[in-house]
């Protein structure tokens, strides 16, 4: 484990460093209490357990505590076990610094069994939190990810789109949304099977993210049809954008064992104002891709919000 120590007294200091690094551990130092605060705000996620002394110049080791797990928001990531070492055996003392966020109380003189035995419980606290944290980023990446194009699902779409919304209320900078959707789809699942469909959806996908415009986002929101969310872009620019990926997912064959499937997407194009909500905004576009596979399909129809 990789330790931070704060205990003012040189001598005690040392000793813990010698016996800490005797049982394989890694070991840094401070020796008051601000300066444990200020250090380990600039390098909380270096380490694995603190351990710090109750009384120290500067600020107690209860009033660090305090700031650090304050800063720590309770339950992030960078959260790591705090012992506190104390001459003190008051109950009061003990419970002031459990309440404060300490996990663990050891009384000085400090018995070496005991530090050792601690250490090994804060070691299994740290490593069950540490698989609590990946476990939850691998189900938030799985609740966002569409399983089979990777690309972000419905809700992260518009969780996405949400965010560029308010960035382009707050900045007054342009944003449009584009819903493409691949023509009869139907057919291709009908003449190649749904492997077959699935095959085009997944390459339709990779050509999307593969050739995509820094800043655009993609989201799979529906069976065939996809979330395009263009920054920074106003109408004009949208639409060279579209025209551009209208293009690259139509002008090469998709293959699928030794056939070529041809395909053509439509798109509905509109321009984000103050007045559109989310879901209407999408609606609109939705709106522009009907028109666009009423007049022909293969194209882009762009919807202002106001000609709707
Ligand atoms: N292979 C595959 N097919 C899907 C998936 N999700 C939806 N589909 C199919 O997509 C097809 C969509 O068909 P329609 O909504 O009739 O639209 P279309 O045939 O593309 O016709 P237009 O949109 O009017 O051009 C249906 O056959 C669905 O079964 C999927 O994950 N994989």
């Amino acid at each position: 484990m990789k330790i931070l120590i704060a205990e003012d007294a040189p001598s005690d200091r040392m000793l813990l460093r010698l016996h800490l690094e005797k049982l394989g551990h890694q070991v840094s130092e401070v020796s008051d209490g601000a300066e444990l605060v200020e250090y380990f705000f600039e390098h909380s996620a270096e380490y694995d357990l603190l351990v710090v002394d109750l009384n120290m110049p500067n600020k107690t080791g209860v009033e660090a505590v305090n700031q650090i797990r304050a800063f720590q928001g309770g339950y992030d990531a960078n959260w790591v076990p705090i012992i506190i070492l104390s001459g003190s055996e008051s109950d009061s003392d003990i419970l002031r610094c459990i309440e404060a966020g300490a996990d663990a109380y050891l009384i000085k003189p400090i018995q070496h069994k005991v530090l050792a035995a601690k250490l090994m419980a804060m070691t299994r606290l740290a490593d069950m939190r540490k698989r609590l944290i990946a476990m939850n980023a691998r189900l938030e990446a799985l609740s966002t990810t569409d399983y089979l194009t990777n690309l972000p699902n419905r809700r992260a779409f518009e969780k996405n789109l949400q965010d560029e919304m308010a960035k382009s209320d707050r900045y007054e900078q342009s944003l449009c949304v584009a819903v493409i959707d691949i023509d009869h789809f139907k057919q291709i699942n009908d003449t190649y099977g749904h492997e077959g469909g699935d095959v085009v959806l997944k390459e339709l996908s990779r050509r999307l993210e593969k050739d995509k415009r820094a800043g655009d986002q993609f989201g799979r929101i529906g069976g065939e049809e996809f979330g395009l969310c263009l920054p920074y872009t106003d109408l004009e620019n949208a639409l060279i954008a579209c025209e551009r990926y209208r293009q690259l997912l139509t002008q090469e064959p998709y293959l699928y064992g030794d056939r070529r499937i041809n395909l053509t997407v439509s798109i509905g194009l509109c321009e984000f104002t103050s007045e559109n909500n989310q879901l209407e905004l999408i609606k609109q576009a939705d709106a522009a891709l009907y028109k666009a596979k009423r007049t022909g399909r293969d194209r882009v129809v762009v919807m202002g919000v106001d000609n709707n």
